[in-house]
């Protein structure tokens, strides 16, 4: 009999999330709606359960896999390339994962939903054949539970952070062009690496997404957060039939530093489960390429009245310059990869002492 991963390890600490039912959001629930802006204002990150795109989950995962699966040659014909450009294929190696130049070991299918929604005719880029024949049947219907998902909890934020009603949404028009995307993620097993390095080493290095919100598909361990005030990263354990939702830059900067962006990162599936490879899947909604990223409410703190004076241009030049300077091929010391950066407290990142959060 196959023998899958075994469970996420009982004794290695992990950070607590709340848990959001989506069907009572979506009822218009108001003490869950209460629960959500706690959520999204003290970590930005929560689990999300009840939101109905299980079978579309499972089914992108299966094509992620397949599509993993080719050889080397064939995935780098659809490489993102050190432009900015998110679509297609970023090999492992490709990005940075500190500012010492580190490389990243993880492998990403990006499909972007401009591409998906006027298939079958090319916005930014075409796929592989097993990619685009998927479009129908996989892409679609995962892209269009996932956008449903995402701007209900956008209409929630929207009301809390008491904007008129459909501001949020008009930053985040789908039928306009934009960096929203679907990733598979594939990290390879962790086999032959000292217990040093599996504690210390990222997968995907420190960072805040770019966008507005992230539904995010984990099965394995690995995904770990810096939560505000402590100086240890946290693993978020995996639960089955849960998302994991949370907050991006745009929406930070939207809501003047109310609604936190948190950073997070990819390590070692803990214990055991190291020895797998590990997939998650992620749908990341971000404001169409045109919106200027501005706070739309007065600024919650000195902080956060500093950076509204940036200026941050449009969520599109946001994305590339973001995307360009953490490529490997575009690195050229600490000052390269500081570019690249969006919200991130940076000195913490270099502060933070991973060893506790793997557990002795
Ligand atoms: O794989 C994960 O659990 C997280 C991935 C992630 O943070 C990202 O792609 O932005
Ligand atoms: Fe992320």
């Amino acid at each position: 009999m196959f023998e899958g991963p075994p469970p996420f390890p009982d004794d290695v600490p992990t950070h607590p999330l709340f848990v959001i039912d989506y069907s009572l959001i979506d009822q218009g629930d108001e003490a869950e709606k209460d629960r959500l802006w706690q959520a999204a204002t003290q970590l930005g990150f929560w689990y999300l359960k009840n939101h109905g795109a299980e079978l579309e989950v499972e089914a992108m995962f299966s094509l992620g896999r397949t599509f993993m699966q080719l050889p080397l040659h064939e995935k780098l014909a659809y490489e993102e390339g050190d432009d900015g450009m998110q679509f297609g294929y970023k090999a492992a190696g490709y990005h940075t994962a500190d500012e010492h130049g580190t490389l990243d070991e993880t492998e990403f299918l990006d499909v972007a939903k401009d591409d998906v929604l006027a298939f079958p005719e090319p916005v930014h880029r075409t796929y592989p054949p097993l990619v685009a024949d998927a479009v129908p049947t996989v892409l679609l219907p995962f892209m269009r539970k996932s956008l449903a998902v995402n701007h209900a909890l956008l209409a929630v934020l929207n009301e809390k952070l008491e904007l008129e009603e459909g501001t949020l949404a008009a930053l985040h028009q789908t039928e306009e062009k934009s960096g929203c995307v679907s990733r598979v993620i594939r990290t390879p097993p962790q086999t032959g690496k000292s217990k040093e390095a599996l504690e210390r080493q990222a997968l995907l290095g420190a960072h805040t997404d770019f966008g507005s919100l992230s539904f995010l598909h984990n099965r394995l361990g690995g995904l770990q957060v810096l939560a505000p005030g402590t100086e240890d990263w946290m693993y978020i354990k995996p639960i089955p039939g849960h998302a994991i939702c949370n907050v991006g830059d745009a929406l930070n900067i939207f809501s003047g530093g109310l609604i936190r962006s948190n950073m997070h990162r990819v390590v070692s599936p803990p214990r055991a489960q190291a020895q797998y490879e590990r997939y998650s899947l992620a749908f990341f909604t971000r404001p169409h390429d045109s919106v200027v990223l501005q706070p739309l409410v007065h600024a919650s703190s000195a902080d956060a009245a500093q950076t509204a004076q940036e200026d941050k241009g449009t969520a599109g030049e946001w994305l590339v310059r973001r995307l360009k300077y953490l490529r490997t091929g575009n690195y050229h010391g600490v000052e390269s990869y500081t570019a690249h950066l969006g919200t991130e407290e940076y000195d913490r990142i270099a502060q933070a002492q991973p060893d506790a959060a793997v557990g002795a």
